[in-house]
């Protein structure tokens, strides 16, 4: 397998550094607010990673946070309790920064799971990890990477240049460095220096500090990434990743603070490429953003993945309205002919093993276009085994493709038709199948004007029925 390595700029080779085990972390939501589809594009394409690993018989160990304490999310439950707040849409009146942050973590959850990106094996919350943090800082500090701010803000700044290797993985000199946003100048060495842990201020509540060394306060926000991948995965792990967006300052520093501390942090850095709206990144600050609910107004589930997972993960997909229309065909072209598969074979059929092709395809930085080109092609050669009524071909063909679902992440298409209810579309598939009995029946005996009756009952339920050398087919009527 190869990779595009982000620190290195190149595709190499990945061997996992401790056989037949992989660990990845990747950067969850800020839940300050409700999800984008960029930031679910940003989960499918770490979704397919870890399913991929996983195919090729690796023991997958995925993290992604959540950042659950931040100014952004602070900010807006303070607004919340302003005199005359006019609460916009999402959010409400008088909202406890922690009950705003676990409510938008939910909305996170249910994108996700709707999207069918798997559940990592650990996801924890940055207030959940103080401790930690703690001790990554004071690590820092002995060290001589870090220091009490020199004002009395009660922050505690990374020397940025104390470590010389600050700026290695955007291959950037430390003197091109943007400035630091994240506190007042005044109080550091150096204006790049970034806060590892932030004074508590008195316009924020009690309860969004915690006491530490260095007095109450509450975490930077590039610490959390570093302090729980360290817990999750060691202080040596596999792959690193995130949006493109995230590269720097944020991973930057999360890998200048972890290798500071000792550690070898991650071996690769993936980056998926963003999602763009007529060609600007969708983005809460600019408010161009489109939401999976809207999105799956518009389409079922399997589609909206598909479009958010069919692009190559490095690349920019942007969204247009009509991006819908072209994954919609394609994922009814892949329904289509998984039932009727089922209905020429009278099995579920069962994922064997995806094409040579495929995995050439996948192991080549998880190149998903090229892999969804030999999906389709398999999905083509099995429509030509239908129609010879090859049963034997139909049921191989199905069984690759059932595979190759697997792997993008689109296997529900399994019950295509039926809501992605596995028993609805057993229920649906056995009255129809009665119906389709009835008419054959009816047929055999001549009574033409029962059989068409039959048809015509099913069409008007939304069931085509074709007649082919095997027997009638059925499928449902886009
Ligand atoms: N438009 C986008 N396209 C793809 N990935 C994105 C996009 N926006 C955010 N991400 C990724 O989603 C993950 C969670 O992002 P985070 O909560 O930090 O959002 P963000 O970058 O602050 O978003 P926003 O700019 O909308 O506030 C990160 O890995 C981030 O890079
Ligand atoms: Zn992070």
């Amino acid at each position: 397998m190869r990779f595009y390595d982000t620190s290195q700029a190149k595709v190499r080779d990945f061997t996992p550094l401790s056989p037949g085990r992989v660990g990845l972390y990747y950067c969850g939501a800020t839940v300050q607010g409700m999800p984008h589809v960029g930031h679910v594009r940003s989960a499918i394409a770490f979704d397919i990673l870890a399913r991929w690993l996983e195919y090729r018989g690796l023991e997958v160990t995925v993290v992604r946070n959540v950042t659950d304490i931040d100014d952004k999310i602070l900010e807006k439950s303070a607004a919340s309790f302003a005199e005359g707040f006019d609460a916009p849409a999402d959010y409400r009146e008088r909202e406890e920064w922690f009950a705003l942050a676990y409510r938008f973590e939910q909305e996170f959850l249910r994108a996700y799971d709707t999207l069918g990106v798997r559940r990592p094996t650990y996801e924890p919350r940055a207030t959940g990890h103080i401790t930690e943090m703690h001790e990554l800082i004071v690590e820092l500090i002995e060290r001589g990477h870090a220091y009490p701010a020199l004002d009395d803000s009660g922050d505690v700044y990374f020397d940025v240049r104390s470590w010389a290797g600050y700026g290695e993985l955007t291959r950037q000199k430390v003197d091109d460095l943007q400035d630091a946003s994240d506190a007042d100048p005044r109080g550091k060495r150096d204006p790049r220096d970034f806060a590892l842990w932030k004074g508590h201020k008195a316009t924020d509540p009690q309860s969004a500090s915690w006491p530490s060394p260095w007095g109450r306060g509450r975490p930077g926000w590039h610490l959390e990434c570093s302090a729980m991948a360290g817990k999750y995965l060691g202080s040596a792990f596999d792959i690193h990743g995130g949006g493109l967006d995230l590269r720097f300052p944020h991973h930057e520093n999360e890998l200048a603070q972890s290798r500071a501390a000792g550690g070898d942090f991650a071996n690769f850095w993936m980056h998926n490429g963003m999602v763009t709206y007529e060609g600007e990144k969708m983005s809460k600050s600019i408010g161009n953003t489109i939401s999976p609910a809207e999105m799956l107004a518009m389409a079922e589930p399997r589609v909206v993945r598909y479009f958010l997972g069919q692009a190559h993960y490095r690349s920019q997909l942007d969204y247009r309205p009509t991006s819908l229309e072209e994954a919609t065909a394609a994922v009814e072209r892949i329904d289509t002919f998984v039932r009727n598969a089922r209905s020429l074979t009278g099995n579920d059929g069962a994922a064997t093993e995806v094409p040579v092709e495929f995995s050439a395809a996948m192991d080549d930085d998880l190149n998903v276009p090229q892999a969804l080109a030999v999906l389709h092609e398999r999905v083509r050669a099995g429509n030509t085994a239908l129609a010879a009524v090859d049963a034997s071909a139909v049921t191989t063909a199905l069984g690759t493709v059932l595979a190759m679902t697997e792997v993008l992440g689109l296997d529900d298409v399994a019950t295509a038709g039926a809501a992605g209810d596995p028993a609805a579309s057993a229920a649906l598939e056995s009255l129809v199948a009665a119906q389709i009995e009835a008419r054959a029946q009816a047929r055999a005996a001549k009574d033409w004007a029962a059989a068409d009756a039959i048809r015509d009952n099913l069409a008007a339920a939304g069931v085509v029925v074709e007649d082919s050398a095997g027997g009638a087919r059925w499928t449902l009527a886009p």
